[in-house]
């Protein structure tokens, strides 16, 4: 494959150089060579990057079907029909700032407590470059590393978590670390700042009706998938954004926040959820937010359709991803 990139027309300020954009779809076929994320370059052909993209292929969270372990690497492949310019954000997110694919981190498909423990070093070490995190997963388990990484860097931070799930629960067999159980850990570590804590997009059946008490009681607030579809999305993301104010925000997405119509690859659907025309412009509507990292998790491609699931979560990345990059621009 040729190495051949877009000229972003940034002009270097310096410190680094004008940053390097994806390959040009219109000179090597978008479908040639091996896929990094949006056809960016890998990181070690770039001298660093404001956002890194990176990989957790780790499924041994789940609590039904597996596969996650699949979803970076299917999304990058859906990733490769993404283009330079985000008209929905006004912004070329990889003129504004270098993006660049930093591979995966190897978690240990075995043993949960040390993939947890890896995933938070490479998280940290990524993020002790400077760069903001885009993981793309994995199942929701990695959510709590990579909390712990971000809340060392920045202390801790505001939640929006889009999710058919509260992923507050206590325990599953006994153990602590699993998909649904990443934001309740959260809040007992204090890497969660409890004054800004939203689900968005949660319904279906629950254990019981403490599962909501135990939740709001760790400060969680929630706007259902019903919610979003009686009050709409522009209202929705004012809300949110009220909430949050300028504190550092993580934004975790898990793809089963979509209707299983929008996203039928994931191990834990539920009837009724969002479509992804809501998510993308609720996503968009956070502009002006100090958004540090994001992750999108859960999507298990052995369960996907024509791509369905897999280019929804490289939209859904696309947009955090021009989120941040814009961020990088105005120097915030
Ligand atoms: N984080 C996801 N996707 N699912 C959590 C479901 C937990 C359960 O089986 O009750
Ligand atoms: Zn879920
Ligand atoms: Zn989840």
């Amino acid at each position: 494959m040729t190495s051949d990139d877009t000229s972003t027309g940034r002009a270097g300020d310096g410190a680094r150089p004008a940053p390097r954009g994806p390959v040009d779809s219109s000179r090597v076929p978008r479908f040639a060579g091996p896929a990094t994320f949006a056809r960016l370059p890998r990181l070690d052909e770039t001298p660093g990057a404001d956002v890194a993209v990176v990989g957790v292929p780790f499924d041994t969270g789940v609590s039904y079907r597996p596969g996650a372990r699949f979803g970076g690497n299917a999304i990058r492949e859906a990733s490769r029909l993404l283009r330079p310019y985000n008209p929905a954000q006004d912004a070329s997110p990889f003129a504004l700032a270098q993006v660049a694919d930093a591979g995966d981190i190897a978690a240990n498909p075995f043993r949960i407590e040390e993939a947890v423990e890896t995933v938070e070093q490479a998280a940290g070490e990524l993020l002790d470059t400077g760069a903001r995190l885009m993981t793309l997963g994995g199942d929701h388990t990695i959510a709590l590393p990579l909390l712990r990484a971000v809340a060392r860097r920045h202390g801790p931070v505001a939640l929006l978590h889009f999710d058919a799930h509260l992923d507050t629960w206590d325990t599953y067999f006994g153990a602590a670390y699993t998909h649904g159980t990443p934001f309740r850990r959260a809040v007992e570590e204090g890497v969660l700042d409890t004054s800004a804590l939203s689900h968005v997009g949660t319904r279906g059946p629950l254990y019981g009706k403490s599962d909501l008490s135990d939740d709001a009681k760790m400060g969680f607030g929630i706007v259902t998938s019903a919610d979003v579809m009686r009050r709409g999305v522009d209202e929705v993301a004012d809300q949110l954004r009220q909430r949050i104010g300028d504190r550092p925000l993580y934004v975790s997405v898990d793809i089963d926040v979509l209707d299983p119509a929008h996203a039928p690859g994931t191990g834990t659907p539920e009837a009724g959820g969002m479509t992804s025309r809501e998510l993308l412009e609720i996503l968009r509507g956070l502009a002006g937010c100090r958004l540090v990292s994001a992750d999108v998790v859960e999507v298990a491609p052995a369960y996907d359709h024509a791509e369905i699931t897999a280019v929804a979560a490289s939209h859904t990345a696309y947009e955090l991803t021009t989120l941040m990059c814009r961020q990088t621009a105005e120097g915030r």
